[in-house]
């Protein structure tokens, strides 16, 4: 893939790209590839690693489902925000990739609550049916991480919700997960997130949905800082957890990674984060590195600074071979704590 991609992005984009190895436990190699003078869209590829014994058996690594990871900087403008999302789009299926993801926000990020309902849209409205048509055109599956959705309830509330939807390579709806825990926070040197200002929280999970990467468990952003939802996910089959979001530029540097990779380690899933990044409008900025994390806990891709996507292989039989190594869901004492995280029903 690295080469596939390197030599797309040289010959045909004539960028200069600089490629890496780094060899880590557990027999893991990965191939860095990095552009540091691309525009917009930029990449940031760490491809998933060629396992050794992945290598070994009969599928290789360039057979592995590819997923893109889109980051972008979402303003009020909702058709300047459609055009940079579908640009990344396009790329990620030219790329290969068979489905991608788009942050929390990914519609819009207004300045105030008044905004945010009035750009809202319910899902029939004009923008999903946008992406419907895009993900047809591409054949590709998409994670629209957060959509400013008017539901059934929006006569008499005048509140959204935070929708994470998913279409699939038709266009059509295949999964919809409303936040469930909203962001009411106060952190000096972020600005007040007031959420529930705009938005309801979601009634309930969802169970994981079949994709042709694996099966995804949805989240949303600040739900991240909860396990007990990502235990409640991968119990009821979760191989991908995903979490797009718009992380503050104070909660980011000390929380963003350390929390992903946690989630990655104890759910032993794949972890994909689309992120916001920079600056919005005058009121708020978000903090970007958008990655994929592998079920060891390995940063197997991430974005550079500014708008760009990220490429990752997802590879089910590592992810099986590890919940064999390392049986912790058999380890489980729920007689101590009880049983955090109930299989959904
Ligand atoms: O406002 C919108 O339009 C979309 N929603 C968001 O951006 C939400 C609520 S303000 N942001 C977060 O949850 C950030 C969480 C975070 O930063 C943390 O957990 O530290």
């Amino acid at each position: 893939m690295a080469f596939e991609l390197r030599k797309y992005l040289s010959e045909e984009k004539g960028f200069n790209l600089m490629l890496g190895f780094i060899i880590r436990p557990p027999h893991q190699l990965l191939s860095l590839l990095s552009c540091p003078g691309l525009r917009i869209p930029r990449f940031s590829v760490l491809c998933a690693p060629p396992r050794l014994r992945t290598m070994a058996a009969s599928s290789s690594f360039s057979e592995l489902p590819l997923v893109a990871v889109c980051q972008v900087t979402s303003t009020p403008d909702k058709e300047q925000n459609f055009k940079t999302c579908a640009e990344l789009i396009r790329e990620a299926a030219r790329l290969g990739a068979c489905l991608a993801f788009l942050p929390e926000a990914f519609d819009f990020i207004a300045r105030d609550p008044e905004e945010t309902r009035r750009l809202s849209e319910p899902l029939s409205g004009n923008l999903l049916e946008e992406y419907t048509q895009l993900a047809r055109e591409c054949g590709l599956w998409l994670s629209l991480g957060g959509f400013h959705e008017r539901g059934q309830d929006w006569e008499q509330t005048q509140k959204i919700y935070n929708c994470h939807v998913i279409l699939n390579n038709m266009g059509s709806v295949v999964a919809t997960y409303r936040k469930t825990h909203l962001c009411d926070v106060e952190i000096p040197g972020q600005g007040p997130m007031r959420e529930s200002n705009s938005t309801i929280p979601g009634p309930s999970l969802e169970s994981p949905i079949s994709t042709p990467a694996g099966k995804i468990g949805l989240a949303i952003c600040y739900d991240m800082r909860f396990p007990e939802l990502s235990l409640a996910l991968v119990q009821a089959g979760a191989e991908i957890l995903t979490y797009p979001s718009a992380f503050g530029s104070v909660t980011g540097p000390a929380h963003w990674e350390v929390l992903l990779r946690a989630r990655a380690i104890e759910t032993q899933c794949y972890v994909v984060a689309a992120a916001q990044c920079g600056r919005h409008h005058e009121k708020r900025a978000s903090y970007g590195h958008s990655m994929v994390v592998d079920p060891w806990g390995t940063v197997v891709a991430r974005c550079s600074e500014g708008p760009g996507l990220c490429l990752a292989r997802i590879d089910l039989n590592y992810l099986q071979q590890l919940r064999k190594q390392l049986p912790v869901f058999q380890h489980r004492r729920p007689d101590l704590y009880g049983n955090l995280g109930h299989p959904l029903s």
